[in-house]
């Protein structure tokens, strides 16, 4: 027998259980399929462990500097990681056993536990069960990709995930790929105590921003000890008594005891039953959706890190609210929308909103960049953290703000004050002319402002 609703939401990652509330808050009878864990890759794999992490990281590194501040910590600093990850894994059951009672407690949501794929168009397959809507929205996130790399199927290669689990720090950790994901693990792991060492195949740390951003990366992490091989390809890996050896292609044997692979993401699309269907995939299986999010199939909608429109949370859930606001408020709204905005959680962190210098460039704007670097901010100096600069760029011949760097102290919380700039259209003169709190590291921003020369 076919059970019938008025939606069936696929995944309870970061859109979906959102949408199932304000679905059934309109009256509506809706179906929530989760294969695994409530939350999804940011409560249980993603953002909250690794930030809970970086936090216990932070004060292990602080502890480190007590001296600096005048302050004594009698005997070495020692990090105890069972009860790091203990303190992690309340932070994490506390985050998905809330979003469980929510969902349970809302009148209209069936929580369904299992694998669901399309059997066809608006038929689902959940075991023995089948179901059916008039609407389904997929939600299905992505996992990481596992390179094609000689030898990694002989051993097992911790992944982001795995990670999370380890009660002892690794004595040499090694991490294939220096993007996000692998600079947050490697400055984590060394401040824990692991030797760290990061390969890395292009020829600097974050290729996406520009060249200022990546030294500052390099040069901090390096400085606590993490050691980069960069421009490096591994040509193979195997099992060693030590743990794992990464033969380099330069024939070079790098030895070390763990080793983590994250070289990017791949979407959960590919065990979804989609070959039943008209909905359409593109070459790395994102489903592919217009910027209203809409499917090649009518009443179908893809939402989160498996329509390629975004690898975080925020973008997730400003898809929940684009679909719900287009289906219940009335509203015409698209991804054309949304500014860029991320953080990087290196400590400091490096806050992103809109362009780049090299993007607004490529983009044809005639760029002004105003920056100043942290060390000249009072506010670090106070907190003697002065590790990164802050930047905004800004078009000459409009006064449009376009993007903003802040890595820094805060860089994370103060490059919002420009990204709502450039969503609300505030222009640079009007924002230069704004009174901020002192001290602050926002204060400065009026300042770089007003200080802005020819990129
Ligand atoms: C280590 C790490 C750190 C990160 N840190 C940040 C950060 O600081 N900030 C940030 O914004 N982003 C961060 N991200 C990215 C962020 O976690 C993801 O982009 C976000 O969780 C994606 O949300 P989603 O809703 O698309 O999918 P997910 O959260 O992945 O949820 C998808 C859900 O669908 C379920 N599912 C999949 N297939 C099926 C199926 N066939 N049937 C039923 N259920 C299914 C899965 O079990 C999962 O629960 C991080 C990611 C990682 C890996
Ligand atoms: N703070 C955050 O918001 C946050 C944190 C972590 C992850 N994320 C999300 O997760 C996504 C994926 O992160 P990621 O770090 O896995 O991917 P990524 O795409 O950011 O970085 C992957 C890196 O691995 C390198 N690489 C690829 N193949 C390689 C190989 N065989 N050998 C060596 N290097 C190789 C790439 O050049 C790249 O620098 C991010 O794009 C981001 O959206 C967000």
């Amino acid at each position: 027998m076919i059970e019938t609703f008025d939606a069936i939401i696929i995944g309870g990652g970061q859109a979906g259980p959102a949408l199932a509330a304000r679905l059934a808050g309109a009256g509506q009878k809706v179906v929530l399929i989760e294969r695994h864990l409530l939350g999804g890759t940011c409560v249980n794999t993603g953002c909250t462990p690794t930030k809970a992490m970086v936090a216990s990281a932070h004060v292990a590194h602080m502890a480190r500097r007590a001296d600096d501040y005048g302050v004594s910590v009698d005997g070495l600093v020692s990090v105890d990681m069972r009860r790091v990850r203990v303190r992690k894994d309340h932070i994490v059951e506390a985050s998905r056993d809330g979003l469980k009672s929510w969902l349970e407690g809302t009148d209209g949501v069936d929580l369904l536990f299992g694998h669901a794929r399309f059997v066809s168009d608006h038929e689902i397959a959940v075991g023995e069960r089948r179901l059916t809507a008039p609407k389904i929205f997929i939600n299905v996130g992505g996992r990481a990709r596992i390179p094609d790399l000689p030898g990694l199927d002989q051993i097992t290669p911790l992944t982001n995930s795995s990670i999370l689990e380890l009660d002892q720090a690794p004595d040499h950790l090694i991490i294939l790929g220096g993007g996000y994901i692998a600079l947050e693990f490697a400055q984590m792991f060394r401040r824990f105590g692991s030797a760290v060492t990061v390969i890395e195949h292009g020829d600097r740390l974050l290729k996406r921003e520009d060249e200022d951003a990546s030294e500052v990366v390099t040069e901090l992490l390096a400085g606590e000890g993490v050691v980069f091989r960069l421009g490096t390809e591994a040509a193979s890996v195997a099992k060693t008594d030590e743990g794992v050896g990464v033969t380099l292609k330069s024939g070079e044997m790098i030895a070390g005891t763990h080793l983590l692979v994250a070289v990017g993401r791949v979407p959960n699309t590919d065990d979804l039953g989609l070959e039943a269907t008209g909905i359409s995939t593109d070459k790395h299986g994102y489903i592919v959706t217009n910027p209203r999010l809409e499917t090649d199939v009518e009443g179908v909608w893809a939402l989160g890190e498996c329509n390629g429109r975004g690898a975080f949370t925020h973008t997730s859930y400003n898809d929940y609210e684009i679909v719900a606001d287009n289906l219940l408020g009335g509203a015409s709204r698209s991804t054309k929308d949304r500014q860029t905005a991320y953080a990087l959680y290196t400590d400091p962190p490096m806050g992103r909103a809109g362009m780049s210098v090299a993007d607004a460039q490529a983009a044809g704007h005639a760029v002004l960049v105003g920056k100043r670097p942290m060390t000249r901010v009072s506010r670090a100096t106070e907190k003697g953290e002065t590790t990164g600069f802050m930047k905004v760029v800004v078009d000459a011949n409009t006064d449009a703000i376009l993007g903003a760097t802040i890595f820094g102290v805060g860089g994370d919380e103060v490059v919002h004050v420009l990204l709502d700039a450039i969503q609300a259209g505030t222009t640079a003169t009007a924002l230069r002319q704004t009174m901020h709190i002192h001290p602050t590291v926002a204060e400065l921003v009026p300042t770089i402002l007003g200080e802005l020369e020819p990129a």
